[in-house]
This record gives structure tokens, C-alpha cells and sequence, in this order.
């Protein structure tokens, strides 16, 4: 579904940007279809910067990405347009996911008639139809960002990215600003859509748990680099590399202690 081949991304920093900063070294694994492949790291390792570069919000420097088996790292703004739709990003801020002055079917639309893909009845019934997948009533449409709760705000996000019929989502930590019950009602909303619709995620967190939860396979990224890759089993009791076995051994003592 997606591939990344020896991707690298450098950020110049500091007063007339002389300074450097390698945040993605040379980092290179692919996401089959239907699979969430789970990305942990301590906080600035690169995991968003990674995710970014993966659907093109950010040029890489060098390296290659593929999508349905497609290049697209030279893809200009134009080409990318059509294929947006397709790869969606879901942030871990429900309170600024949405614009405050918009009801939420406003919200919903929008990226339809953005992008030319409907018009404003058909788009309507759209929304419509992927409101119950991710556990929503109609009531909740005609409600303002602060009538609504931090869960429901984050169904409609997932909502909002379903209308548009994508192929790839990353969830970048998705659930890390909701309380622990309504964290699990989201996780198995995006566990029932993703096999509805036949999606692939790129699942990201620091909740060593959550990871091991919902992913097929977890790569551990540590400065820049994916150090580990492997099946999530396999991750959680057995972790070859040192920082990864760093990762897990520090988990489980929260898990003992806690
Ligand atoms: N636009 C930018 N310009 C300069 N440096 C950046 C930029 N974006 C990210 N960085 C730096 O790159 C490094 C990786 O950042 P990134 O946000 O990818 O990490 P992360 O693992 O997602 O962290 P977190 O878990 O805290 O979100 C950090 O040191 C960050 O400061």
C-alpha cells in the first residue's frame, strides 16, 4: 500500500538557518493493505516529521515514496490534489480539529466541496452515511465545536476523513487528549472502520500499550532512525535492540508499579 525507501529529512534551524538537524536518517519499511503498523519513539525522535513525509506534507530530502506502488516523491502540488483524498492525517487535538464558528455538518462537507468531489446535496447524504459507522447521530450536525465532547469531536474528525473515501490514514496519537474509557470507544471505532473500509493505518504513540493493541507489526524509531521493526508480539516480549528493550523494560515496570 505505502513504502518509504531510504528517506531522509534535514531541517535547518538557528539564526540564518545555519544550523542542521537530521530529523528522518535514511528510514525505509512499507504498510500492506489493511494493516496498522504501530510507530513508537520517545518525544522529537521524528515520528511526525516521518508521517509527514509520507503523504507529502513535507518534500523529503532524499529517498522515495510509494503509494499503490506509484512514486510519488516528485508528485507536484497538482497531481497530489486528487490523491489527498486518498491519504488523511488525524491529529491528537479534538479542541482545534474544527473550526469554533462552523457546525459540524459544515465541517463534514467542507473537504467534499474543497475538493470538487460532490455537490451540496449529495455531499450531505454522504456525511450522512458515515455517521453511523463511527457511532454518531444525525442530532449531532447541526451542534457547534463547544456543544460537543472531546470523543465525539474526534469521531467526527474520523468522519470527516471517511466521507472522503481514503485508502491510508496516519493517527497521530489520536487518542492521547481523551479520558482512558472514551480512548477505548474511539480505538474500537477505528479497529470497526478499518476493516469496513478497508484501511491502512500508520498508527503513532507514545502508549507503548495502545500500540501493542492495535498494531500488526510496531517500528521503533529512536533519532531519526527505525531501530526495530517487527511483528507487535514479538516487540513487546522480546525487543532486539537496546533502546527498544529500553522502551518495553521501562513499560513494563510502569505496568508493575502502576
Ligand atoms: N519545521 C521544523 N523546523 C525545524 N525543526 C523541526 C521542524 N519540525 C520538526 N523539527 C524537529 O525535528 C525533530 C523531530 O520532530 P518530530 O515532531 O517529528 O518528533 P516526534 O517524534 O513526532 O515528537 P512528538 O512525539 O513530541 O510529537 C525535533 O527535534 C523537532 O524539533
Amino acid at each position: 500500500m505505502i513504502r518509504v525507501e531510504r528517506v531522509s529529512k534535514t531541517f535547518k534551524t538557528g539564526w540564518l538557518r545555519q544550523q542542521t538537524y537530521e530529523a528522518v536518517k535514511h528510514v525505509s519499511f512499507s504498510i500492506g493493505r489493511g494493516e496498522t503498523l504501530g510507530l513508537i519513539g520517545e518525544s522529537g525522535c521524528g515520528k511526525s516529521t516521518l508521517s509527514r513525509l509520507m503523504v507529502k506534507l513535507l518534500p523529503v530530502d532524499e529517498g522515495h515514496i510509494f503509494f499503490e506502488s506509484t512514486d510519488i516523491t516528485h508528485y507536484t502540488m497538482r497531481q497530489m490534489f486528487s490523491l489527498r483524498t486518498r491519504m488523511q492525517i488525524i491529529f491528537q487535538h479534538p479542541d482545534s480539529a474544527l473550526h469554533p464558528r462552523q457546525t459540524m455538518l459544515q465541517s463534514l462537507v467542507e473537504p467534499l466541496l474543497l475538493h470538487k468531489i460532490m455537490d451540496k446535496e449529495q455531499a450531505v447524504e454522504r456525511v450522512k452515511e458515515v455517521l453511523e459507522p463511527v457511532g454518531l447521530t444525525h442530532d449531532i450536525l447541526s451542534r457547534y465545536p463547544h456543544q460537543v465532547s472531546g470523543g465525539q469531536i474526534q469521531r467526527v474528525v474520523i468522519a470527516r476523513a471517511l466521507t472522503l473515501n481514503p485508502r491510508f490514514i496516519v493517527l497521530d496519537e489520536p487518542t492521547s487528549m481523551l479520558d482512558v474509557s472514551v480512548q477505548a470507544q474511539v480505538i474500537e471505532v477505528l479497529k470497526t472502520i478499518q476493516q469496513q473500509f478497508d484501511l491502512t493505518y500508520l498508527f503513532i504513540s507514545h502508549d507503548l500499550d495502545l500500540v501493542a493493541h492495535v498494531s500488526d507489526r510496531i517500528a521503533v524509531m529512536h533519532k531519526g532512525e527505525i531501530v526495530e521493526l517487527d511483528q507487535s508480539e514479538k516487540v513487546m516480549s522480546d525487543p532486539a535492540h537496546p533502546y527498544s528493550q529500553k522502551l518495553v523494560h521501562a513499560f513494563c515496570g510502569y505496568q508493575l508499579n502502576g
